[in-house]
């Protein structure tokens, strides 16, 4: 009988559907090698081998957390296996936001600020620098959080007008801007990866954080 390795089994991956942009992220994760779930309470995070917080809009998100009884069970899930937040879902995940301070899971050491690339009329595709093979990234920011300041242990993975906007702490991902709204699927690949072990897609000779950091970005707490 064949023996079936890891690599075969889909990755069952949960993506919060209590707000925002969510359907958007489970049609970018669907594939022959996945099962999506759409996760709306505490008892849907089970058996999730990854979790992805959406976009939209964090403080309505943050409400809807904690009135599910979800807040304490996703940070639970977030310090035992891979989470995916995108703009808002990255402000849920940080470990500080300005301004005016907000609640946040702070499972990522990053300081952000919400908001930081004016208002919705501002909001633009722009192109950015990664540490993907096959060149820049395109970002979809819309009223887009700006990350401050990134921890020594966070790894730059893209970067867009000098500010980092797609970075990893161990098991946790997080973009600034939108990459279930862009075609380029190299973004949820990664994450597939991560949540299976492994770190594939980056350029050959790169090593993770290989985009370096400026001074003003590295917090030491
Ligand atoms: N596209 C988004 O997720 C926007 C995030 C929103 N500006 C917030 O602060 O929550």
């Amino acid at each position: 009988m064949p023996i079936t390795g890891l690599a075969e089994i889909p990755l069952k991956i949960g993506v919060v559907a209590l707000q925002g942009d969510y359907a958007a992220h489970a049609e970018a994760l669907r594939s022959s090698d996945t099962e999506i779930v759409s996760v709306r309470e505490t008892a849907e995070l089970v058996d999730l081998d990854g979790l992805v917080i959406p976009g939209g809009e964090s403080t309505a998100l943050l409400k809807l957390l904690t009135r599910e009884n979800m807040f304490e069970a996703v940070r639970e899930f977030a310090a035992a296996k891979p989470v995916f937040g995108t703009c808002a879902g990255c402000i849920i995940l940080a470990k500080e936001v300005l301004p005016p301070p907000q609640q946040s899971l702070a499972v990522l050491d990053i300081i952000i600020q919400r908001n930081a690339y004016g208002r919705q009329i501002e909001s633009r595709v722009a192109m950015g620098d990664c540490a993907f093979s096959g060149g820049g990234l395109e970002m979809v920011f819309i009223r887009a959080p700006r990350i401050v300041r990134a921890g020594s242990r966070v790894e730059i993975l893209a970067r867009y007008g000098g500010f980092p906007t797609l970075v990893r702490q161990g098991n946790i991902l997080a973009a600034t801007f939108h990459p279930e709204l862009s075609a380029d699927r190299r973004i949820h690949r990664f994450f597939c990866a991560m949540i299976r072990g492994g770190q594939p897609c980056l350029s050959p000779g790169v090593q993770m954080g290989n985009l370096g950091r400026r001074h003003n970005e590295t917090h030491e707490r």
